[in-house]
């Protein structure tokens, strides 16, 4: 066995030959882009997360993109949302000529605050667009009363949080716009793979036509009609479809989505459990209301843990486990590091680097369970020569 076979990765899709099965079968039906698999997807999904509307597209990344266009978000508007996210969040904003405002970060859950986001919005703020970050659902009632308040949209980037809840509400269900990943670094996946919830007919009428540019009787319509019909594109669209074999795995993964997230929530408790003395690092916590998917285990290393966060993962790279850095703040990437000025946001600055997410997946064995477990108390507890 060579090196990378023993690694203990930082995450793996669940997928087996029920998924595969699916996608073979739907290929040899010889309908493999957007049909009817994807609408059996779509209707399925929208039940799993108690909304009218589901809306299948090409990834996340694209979700976000037409949620931003049909809220009417444009050039010249702003938009409020974490720098602490993935790079897509703000780049959605920017591809419909807006500008996205970063706002600070709340320590403990990795996502947006609501007092920040409140004091960042101006005369051009259209939108806030929260994230559930790694899972942990954002303060959904506080963005809530605050869009009220201001007469803004709500968006939410739900790329982690397939399988999250909120107050006893699966995240989807919450406000107008929910846009989900089906990534391979997701609780789910269909290899790539993004999907938006509306309980609003206007919204999941103009995202249907929108991702398959703006044409008026789509593909399948024709094809199973018995009478002659011509499409018109009734506005510049995209195309930015799922294909029916993506939605064919999709609907085997949704089927396992509950207990995927249950298994992922039993490796977060044994790592809580076996960490939860260690006074130098600060766990992940669920406030009461919060139930979080675990789509990644993020430890936050306090000013006392004896070592650096790189050197942690470097030492628990050479035992064979991958960890990956805190999620990255989009304000520090070179494609927005001068746009906007000096931004100052400390909160989400040391989060990202004094963070580390270790592994968690499904099936995660129990000796593999083990090895992260004792490789993080052997590398901190060793004794070090000081250096100051
Ligand atoms: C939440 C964010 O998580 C991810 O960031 P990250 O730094 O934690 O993880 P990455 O290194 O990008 O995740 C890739 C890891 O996810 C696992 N993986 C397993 N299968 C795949 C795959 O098919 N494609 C990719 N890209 N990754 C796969 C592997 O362990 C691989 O190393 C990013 O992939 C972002 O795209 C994502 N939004
Ligand atoms: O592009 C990526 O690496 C991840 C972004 C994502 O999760 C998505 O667009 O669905």
């Amino acid at each position: 066995m060579d090196k990378r076979e023993r690694m203990i990765p930082i995450a793996k899709p669940y997928l087996t030959e029920e998924e595969a099965q699916a996608a073979y079968d739907t290929i040899l039906t010889g309908w493999t882009t957007q049909g009817p698999k994807v609408q059996e997807f779509e209707e399925k999904f929208a039940a799993y997360t108690g909304v009218k509307y589901a809306v299948a597209v090409s990834n996340c990344t694209t979700a976000l993109h037409l949620s931003m266009i049909v809220a009417g978000v444009g050039a010249g508007d702003e938009v409020i949302c974490p720098s602490m996210s993935y790079i897509a969040t703000a780049n959605a904003i920017k591809y419909v000529g807006a500008t996205p405002v970063f706002a600070e970060v709340q320590p403990e859950s990795y996502n947006l605050s609501p007092v920040d986001a409140e004091k960042k919005i101006t005369d051009k703020t259209k939108a806030i667009l929260i994230v559930h970050q790694i899972g942990m659902p954002a303060d959904i009632d506080a963005f809530k009363e605050l869009s009220e308040r201001y007469n803004l949209k709500l968006i939410e980037d739900a790329a982690c949080a397939a399988g999250s809840a909120y107050k006893g509400k699966k995240i989807g269900s919450n406000s107008e716009l929910v846009c989900f990943s089906f990534h391979p670094r997701k609780v789910i996946s269909t290899g790539d793979g993004g999907m938006i919830t509306t309980n609003r007919e206007d919204y999941y009428r103009r995202l249907k036509l929108l991702r398959q540019h703006g044409m008026s009787v789509n593909d399948r319509v024709r094809h199973e009609a018995n009478k002659v019909i011509f499409e018109d594109h009734v506005e510049v669209g995209y195309n930015y479809r799922m294909t029916d074999i993506q939605a064919a795995v999709g609907i085997k993964q949704l089927e396992k989505l509950d207990w995927i997230v249950s298994e992922r929530r039993k490796v977060a408790a044994t790592y809580n459990e076996a960490f939860k003395d260690l006074d130098f690092i600060r766990l992940p916590s669920e406030k009461e209301g919060y139930y979080s998917n675990y789509q990644s285990y993020s430890i936050y290393l306090k000013r006392d843990c004896p070592l650096d966060r790189n050197s942690l993962m470097q030492e628990l790279l050479d035992k064979g486990i991958a960890s990956r850095r805190g999620v990255m703040t989009s304000h520090r990437e070179t494609a927005y590091k001068n746009i906007q000025g000096n931004i100052n946001l400390p909160v989400s600055e040391d989060l990202q680097d004094n963070s580390i997410i270790l592994p968690l997946y499904v099936p995660m064995k129990e000796d593999e369970v083990t090895h992260v477990i004792d490789s993080f108390f052997n590398i901190l507890m060793a004794p070090r020569v000081l250096t100051y």
